[in-house]
């Protein structure tokens, strides 16, 4: 059973939950999308472009709603600003809806929603913003480039100004601009149960289409689907949403047949899973009883028997698997700007003082599951941001801390578009926008034969 509210009405809660509240946009979304399957396609369309269009770019609106409107946004009532904030979206960013059209709608969910009183505000604002979309004064790109990017590419200005720091300012437009694009479903074959040949033939059956991603034969990317998790294809287990950055991980660890590879931040089970095609036995690690109970769920669709799911907090010294481990994955939190794209509410949640926190989380966990690794075997650490400290910085103060490891070519295990100075010296930085998939980090560690850990 569902409720009456119409599409803008469902966004506009949803907006409320995420910019006022605490919930994850990706969260929210996909609850959504569960909870009104029963709608028709495209009103579900709607919902996803108009609530993600928002988030994504809310501080551009803001900048616009305050350009015309004698009260700054932050004085507003929640409910009105974000009210203003998705029709402001609609007049700028979905030119097919007539002007009048949002202007209505505004004022009519703000009566329907207890402020009779403010629609004649609502309906000014947003009718101002329509007649003079084009009189809008942007930044001056020349002035302050980092206020530049924030505005036009709703970004805080502070990581504007960090990734500056660390990236080319093309570079960085660049990542931002693909921040803001809709994003390519991917997904991964899973090889035990069908070849690439097949699932995309599987796929085509359902309506489904399917391309090949550039570096990876068991990669698709894939379009013309309403509900994915309904699809045959899906429930069945024959493949796994993953970007191919993420995939690749598993292609540089590299696992053979009678390998012991252990997890330790493994949740939803991405990398467990696929690195499980072959390798002996997965041990999949994650903090909570929740989030193991996503790996497990993702074993059993995917039919494994390969894979053993734990409870186990990395920060602690797991004393049954010290030097055990082949291969040890150490997918670690991190800022997660590189997936902006994805979980588009990340850049305005995430503190400076959470980014340096981050890093030292990251360092602790390393030192400790490092332990795990056998002389010879291999540690893996990535993330899927694009912050030089958690990465690169991380990878060269492991090595200084840790001399019983040393970084190694990588480049066996990749495509050769993405052969480089970096991965002949042991790691890969991809770059959202710059490169076909999100922006990741992995490095390959091994564990010399003599151990001093
Ligand atoms: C980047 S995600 C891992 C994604 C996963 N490797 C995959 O491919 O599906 C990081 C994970 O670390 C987990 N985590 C955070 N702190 C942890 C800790 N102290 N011990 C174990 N897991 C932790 C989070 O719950 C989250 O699932």
């Amino acid at each position: 059973m569902t409720d009456h509210k119409n599409e803008r009405e469902i966004v506009l809660d949803m907006l409320l939950e995420v910019i006022e509240g605490d919930q994850f946009s990706h969260a929210v979304l996909n609850n959504t999308l569960k909870r009104y399957q029963d709608r028709p396609k495209h009103e579900r369309a709607f919902i996803s472009r108009l609530f993600a269009g928002t988030v994504k770019h809310y501080i551009t609106l803001d900048y616009i709603i305050e350009q015309f409107s004698s009260v700054p946004v932050r004085k507003m009532k929640p409910l009105i600003r974000n009210l203003l904030r998705l029709s402001t979206y609609q007049l700028m960013y979905m030119d097919k809806i007539p002007a009048s059209a949002v202007c209505n709608e505004a004022v009519k969910l703000a009566k329907r929603r207890g402020f009779a009183g403010l629609s004649g505000f609502v309906n000014a604002n947003l009718r101002t913003i329509a007649r003079r979309k084009d009189d809008i004064r942007f930044p001056d790109k020349d002035k302050n480039f980092g206020y530049y990017l924030s505005i036009m590419y709703s970004v805080p200005q502070w990581i504007a100004d960090m990734l500056l720091k660390q990236y080319k300012p093309e570079q960085v437009e660049t990542m931002l601009i693909a921040s803001l694009r809709e994003k390519d479903i991917t997904i991964r074959c899973n090889i035990k149960k069908a070849t690439p040949d097949e699932l995309k033939k599987l796929l085509s059956n359902e309506g489904v289409t399917a391309a090949e991603h550039p570096y990876l034969k068991e990669a698709f990317i894939i379009k013309d689907f309403d509900y994915l998790e309904g699809l045959d294809t899906f429930k069945k287990g024959l493949f796994t949403i993953q970007d191919a950055s993420s995939m690749l991980v598993g292609k540089i660890a590299g696992a053979k047949n009678d390998d012991f590879v252990v997890d330790v931040c493994a949740a939803p089970g991405g990398k467990s899973l696929h690195l499980a095609e072959n390798a002996a036995l997965v041990s999949a690690r994650d903090l909570t009883e929740y989030k193991v109970g996503l790996i497990n769920e993702n074993i059993r669709r995917m039919g494994l028997n390969n894979i053993e799911t734990k409870v186990w907090d990395a920060r602690v010294l797991d004393p049954d698997i010290v030097g055990k481990a082949d291969i040890v994955i150490a997918d670690l939190p991190c800022s997660g700007l590189g997936v902006l794209g994805k979980k588009y509410d990340i850049k305005y949640k995430l503190t400076q003082n959470q980014q340096k926190e981050l890093v030292t989380l990251q360092r602790e966990i390393l030192d400790v599951v490092c332990r795990y690794v056998k002389p010879g075997g291999v540690l893996i650490y990535s993330t899927c941001t694009v912050d030089r400290r958690e990465n690169i910085d991380n990878m060269d103060w492991f090595l200084r801390n840790h001399k019983d490891f040393e970084a190694e070519n990588i480049n066996d295990f990749l495509p050769e578009e993405l052969h480089s100075d970096t991965t002949k010296n042991g790691y890969l930085q991809l770059l959202q926008g710059v490169h076909p998939t999100d922006g990741f980090f992995i490095c390959r560690l091994r564990k010399t034969k003599q151990t001093l850990c």
